[in-house]
């Protein structure tokens, strides 16, 4: 019999109720007891749902409370001496890591959250140092949510981010130069004894993630498998049998660690991303060992292709056997809204075309039988081929007059007039700003009482203009605020917007929006990816309203602020039967007319975001990076050339990781970049004098993901860092991000101190202006 098995749910619960506990208990009003109440409510309804939808294989320890790597690092015991010496809590102690402390005289910044892998969710590095101990937490979370799951009557398999990808994806912490790495033996032993943990609380099986696999590997990286399974393996019955699971890749270029593997029961692969990666695989695999064919997308939200993936499931029983086969996720459903039943606005025809979590969890259980007995089934495969047809034959999808402007692109609409020594002389005359001139990312503090507002608009109790009175007021406080801090260049606050990606895509044809198909992106934040499901163009203006009317009430210059088209497109649902370089195109066009249209309007600053830009980016180096960066890069040329010289085109990255992405970013050919680094090592900003980088940057000075207000002093510190790699002449000062998920108070307070910061070096520097 083929078995079913789901890798990982979405943790937030159908009404984002992890959300709304956590940040109860953050504001103190909810008691530790309640939180943790609910996420075992919330374990036991998501275990419950994959049971009760047949899944044979349901995973635990895949729910967090902030994120499941930073839960690694407090059962390995791995939590920096700053926060273990603070005597906090355990829970307290693991949300100081992920979003800072500064309460009842403790101050500690968070550690450093990046990107998982390309995808839009954020994980918390493990953070190692020189003298790096490891040891198992008491009362580990995988066997307490294993049990907990056993006493409700449910055989799960832990999930565990294993001891390779746990030390790739971490880092030396400031001040050590540990290679993490190199912590490997340290570690293993403690994976020892937590596997056996598992298996004296009755775990047959386990999960180990190695996602590392898909990436070309360092050396050292690579020959790290080979001790870490080897000594795993050879467990034998003392643990739970080991499938390593990988994603989001191949991992055909790392073929020669899977002897590493040999006493491993089974491997998991990602054939949604690349299904040609099944033969080698399976011509790889041991005598006994299990194949989990990851048929069932963990990335998108698109009905999945019976047909397709049956023919994928029977190429695998052919070489293996039914007994050797498993029918599973391509990967977590983690980044899958929780249920379609939620939405009750989507158009009838598209409706059907989309599955989410619950619906995908059925998926893997139908497919299980119907590659053995597609009878026992017939319904749901005819059903389901029935709804192919109809997505393929629809009109939606295909708008000819959208076809005809992109055949008309040429190259040198790619380019903007002039070089950038021309362009700036221009925006010097023109803009008059200081040195280090000041800014922000875009968006203020989305209070309570906007997403209230907002919330009676949609809902239909308040009219357009009691709606646009409302932003206008909140426009005018934004400007208001800027003038008390004496910012230099203003923004307007973005009230309006739900979400920087959402907003634009309710505004342009060819997308379709949920109400309720939230994704965790990071702690307790989610965002409602729009979906694309037809060519796209823009009816109307999508910003100028709002910029324009911010621009009349200010008496510095007004920055417009749109989301670049890689973005719009990689934090959208993305359509599946077009590439995703034409639905990028389509993007830049219309984003090409709103820039336009801004500059026509009196705004000469023009911020275009591209923080998915690098996340983007193929896994592996190769032609596909290459690719990409041409038709990535291309669109943002495309999105922003249309303009004067005069006019400054900004654009923004919420990365610290851009050292193999440099000439990317290098090439859009912004005038003035601002990026996330307050919490990186300002080293990282060599690269930028290595390379001779001209124009304009602010590197990030304020975590924006903290609740924790810097003092001056540490702002100064940090642009006095800057200044070793910068020239003074091409620093602007300005947060790591965005402020919309912080409140006014330290919104005011930490740009306080950042422009008496800049005021300072400005002072510092005025005779070598
Ligand atoms: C910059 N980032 C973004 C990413 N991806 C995006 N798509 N957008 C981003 O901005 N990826 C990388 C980073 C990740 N950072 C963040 C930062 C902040 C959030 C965030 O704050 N998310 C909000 C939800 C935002 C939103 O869509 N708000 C809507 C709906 C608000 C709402 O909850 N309404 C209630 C009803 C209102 C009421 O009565 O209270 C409801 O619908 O039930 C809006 O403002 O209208 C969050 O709360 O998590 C995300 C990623
Ligand atoms: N302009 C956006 C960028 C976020 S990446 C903001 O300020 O929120
Ligand atoms: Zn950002």
């Amino acid at each position: 019999m083929v078995k079913s098995s789901v890798l990982g749910f979405p943790r937030m619960g159908v009404l984002r109720d992890l959300k709304k506990a956590n940040e109860a208990y953050w504001g103190g009003k909810l008691s530790q007891s309640d939180l943790l109440a609910e996420g075992k409510r919330l374990r036991l309804a998501h275990w419950k749902i994959q049971k009760d939808a047949g899944v044979d294989i349901i995973p635990s320890n895949d729910f967090a409370h902030y994120d499941h790597v930073l839960d690694h690092i407090q059962l390995f015991n791995a939590v920096p001496e700053r926060y273990s010496s603070q005597k906090l809590d355990i829970l307290d102690e693991y949300f100081a890591m992920g979003r800072g402390h500064q309460q009842g005289g403790v101050d500690v910044p968070a550690l450093e959250m990046v990107k998982w892998f390309d995808s839009n969710y954020h994980y918390v590095k493990p953070t190692l140092q020189d003298n790096q101990t490891f040891t198992l937490a008491k009362d580990p979370k995988p066997v307490r949510e294993f049990l907990e799951a056993k006493e409700a009557g449910i055989i799960t398999r832990p999930v565990l981010v294993g001891p390779v990808s746990f030390l790739a994806l971490g880092k030396a912490d400031r001040g050590s130069s540990v290679n993490p790495i190199s912590l490997l033996d340290k570690l293993v032993p403690v994976y020892v004894e937590l596997l056996k943990a598992l298996k004296a609380a009755g775990a047959e099986s386990v999960q180990i993630d190695e996602p590392v696999l898909v990436y070309d590997l360092a050396a050292d990286v690579k020959a790290a498998f080979k001790p870490a399974y080897e000594a795993l393996g050879a467990l034998g019955s003392a643990a739970p049998a080991i499938t390593v699971a990988t994603y989001f890749g191949d991992i055909v270029h790392n073929f020669d660690v899977l002897p590493a593997f040999a006493k491993i029961q089974g491997l998991h692969i990602d054939l949604v991303r690349n299904p040609e990666q099944l033969e080698p695989v399976l011509k790889q695999l041991g005598p006994s060992q299990i194949l989990s064919a990851g048929v069932v997308d963990g990335r998108n939200i698109w009905k999945n292709n019976f047909q397709k993936s049956i023919e994928l499931v029977q190429t695998a029983i052919k070489a293996l056997g039914e007994d050797r086969v498993i029918v599973a996720t391509s990967s977590s459903l983690l980044h899958t809204p929780h249920t379609l039943a939620s939405e009750k606005k989507l158009p009838a025809e598209v409706y059907n075309w989309f599955s989410f979590a619950v619906e995908k969890v059925k998926e893997v259980g139908i497919l299980a039988k119907a590659v053995t007995d597609p009878e026992a089934v017939r319904a749901e495969l005819d059903a389901n081929a029935a709804v192919m047809k109809s997505r393929a034959e629809s009109t939606r999808t295909n708008d000819p007059k959208v076809k005809e402007r992109q055949a008309q692109v040429t190259p040198d609409m790619h380019n903007r007039k002039s070089t950038f020594e021309t362009r700036y002389a221009q925006q010097k005359t023109h803009l008059k700003l200081p040195l280090f001139p000041t800014t922000t990312i875009g968006s203020f503090p989305q209070t309570n009482e906007i997403r209230v507002q907002r919330n009676k608009f949609t809902k239909g109790e308040i009219t357009q203009e009691q709606y646009d009175e409302f932003i206008k007021k909140e426009i005018d406080y934004a400007v208001k605020i800027q003038d008390e801090l004496d910012l230099d260049v203003y923004v307007h606050g973005e009230p309006e917007r739900n979400d920087m990606v959402q907003y634009f895509g309710e505004r342009l044809e060819g997308y379709v929006f949920t109400t309720h198909a939230w994704v965790q992106s990071y702690g307790s934040r989610c965002v409602r990816p729009p979906i694309i499901v037809g060519d796209i163009s823009r009816p109307l203006p999508m910003t100028v309203k709002e910029s324009k009317y911010a621009a009349s009430v200010s008496k510095k210059p007004m920055k417009g602020m749109l989301t670049g088209p890689v973005t719009c497109l990689r934090w959208s649902f993305p359509r599946v039967d077009v590439h995703q370089s034409v639905q990028c195109q389509q993007l830049a066009l219309a984003l090409r007319d709103e820039v336009v249209d801004l500059e026509k309007n009196g705004i000469f600053v023009i911020q275009v975001d591209e923080p998915a830009l690098r996340e983007g980016l193929p896994l592996r180096k190769g032609s596909e990076r290459d690719a990409y960066l041409q038709w990535a890069v291309d669109s943002f040329k495309l999105a922003t050339a249309g303009v004067e010289d005069s006019t400054q085109i900004h654009s923004h990255f919420c990365y610290s990781e851009f050292q193999d992405f440099f000439h990317a970013i290098a090439a859009l050919d912004a005038d003035v970049l601002s990026i996330e680094n307050s919490k990186s090592d300002a080293k990282l900003l060599k690269v930028f004098i290595d390379e001779d980088y001209p124009r304009h940057i602010g590197p990030g000075v304020y975590d924006i993901h903290s609740p924790r207000v810097p003092n001056e002093e540490e702002f100064k510190q940090r642009i006095q860092e800057m200044l070793q790699y910068l020239r003074p002449d091409q620093l602007w000062i300005n947060p790591d991000c965005g402020l919309k998920t912080r409140k006014w108070d330290e919104v005011k307070g930490a740009l306080t101190h950042m422009v008496n910061a800049a005021k300072y070096f400005r002072e510092q520097y005025k005779d070598k202006a």
